[in-house]
């Protein structure tokens, strides 16, 4: 096994309408963003690898091993942190009882989860606010609480959606230096900060309309509108020229 999650003929949607069809997908280690449109199927497809949501057709494998019931997704959430858009979380609780809960559901041994809970909590910056009740933090902290839950426990898998909305410049920086700082871990973040990917991931794959239109490296993204286009940086330029010739909607 070479990949840490992989997915085959995967279809999803919601009613009669079909978000995507017959996706193949195969990732190892390393960090991989997904840009899209609003709409393109990425929050969809974050869920449904995060086995939060069963595929309507198709399989997931993670870690090796097939999705095939509630059980096995219950195994493989062990190894996979979720930071949804909108994450949910009892306003009440303090920032350590929030990770600590997340530690207890993804099955920390008792004996290590308050060390393990400090050290996420440390390694988003919040050891400062550890008692503070999450109802009274800045939008920024929220994000970084809900990155420390994504993390606690040191997951193989991490799936991260729109993680930098509501981070400051210098906290985007930080949280740039922490995905870095990751080893043997395959990261999946979808965002539309471009910048944010061109900083920091391997691979980039551009979802339009619930199809993948492209899959490679930052600098291979960056290289496709070699005569400048939409966009200000190569990359932006690069990726609008994608989504240019896969209008929304052509799939
Ligand atoms: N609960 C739902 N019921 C019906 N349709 C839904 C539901 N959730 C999402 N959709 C539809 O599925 C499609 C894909 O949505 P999704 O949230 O996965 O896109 P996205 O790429 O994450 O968009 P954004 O960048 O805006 O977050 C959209 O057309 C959306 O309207």
């Amino acid at each position: 096994m070479d990949f840490t999650v992989g997915a085959s003929g995967l279809s999803q949607g919601h009613g009669r309408n079909e978000i995507f069809s017959g996706l193949q997908l195969q990732i190892g280690v390393g960090v991989f963003g997904l840009l899209g449109p609003n709409g393109a199927g990425k929050t969809t497809l974050l869920r449904t690898l995060a086995t939060v949501t069963p595929p309507r057709a198709g399989s997931i494998e993670i870690l090796g091993k097939p999705i095939e019931s509630e059980k096995d997704a219950r195994a493989a959430r062990r190894h996979i942190g979720f930071l949804p858009q909108d994450f949910g979380y009892y306003p009440s609780f303090s920032v350590y009882d929030f990770v600590h809960y997340s530690a207890w559901l993804r099955e920390v041994p008792s004996k290590h989860s308050r060390e393990e809970t400090l050290r996420v909590i440390r390694q988003v910056g919040l050891e400062g606010r550890m008692k503070s009740r999450m109802k009274s933090l800045s939008g920024g902290m929220l994000r970084r609480a809900g990155i420390a839950s994504a993390l606690v426990g040191s997951p193989r898998l991490v799936l991260l959606d729109e993680p930098t909305v509501g981070l400051d410049p210098a906290q985007r920086l930080e949280f740039r230096d922490l995905i870095r700082s990751l080893e043997n871990v395959t990261v999946i973040l979808s965002t539309h900060l471009v910048e944010d990917v061109a900083a920091i991931c391997n691979e980039v794959i551009v979802m339009s309309s619930g199809s993948f239109v492209f899959r490679g490296t930052p600098g291979r993204l960056s290289s496709l509108a070699p005569n400048g286009g939409i966009g200000d940086t190569p990359m932006e330029q690069g990726y609008m020229s994608i989504l240019e010739s896969h209008p929304a909607g052509t799939r």
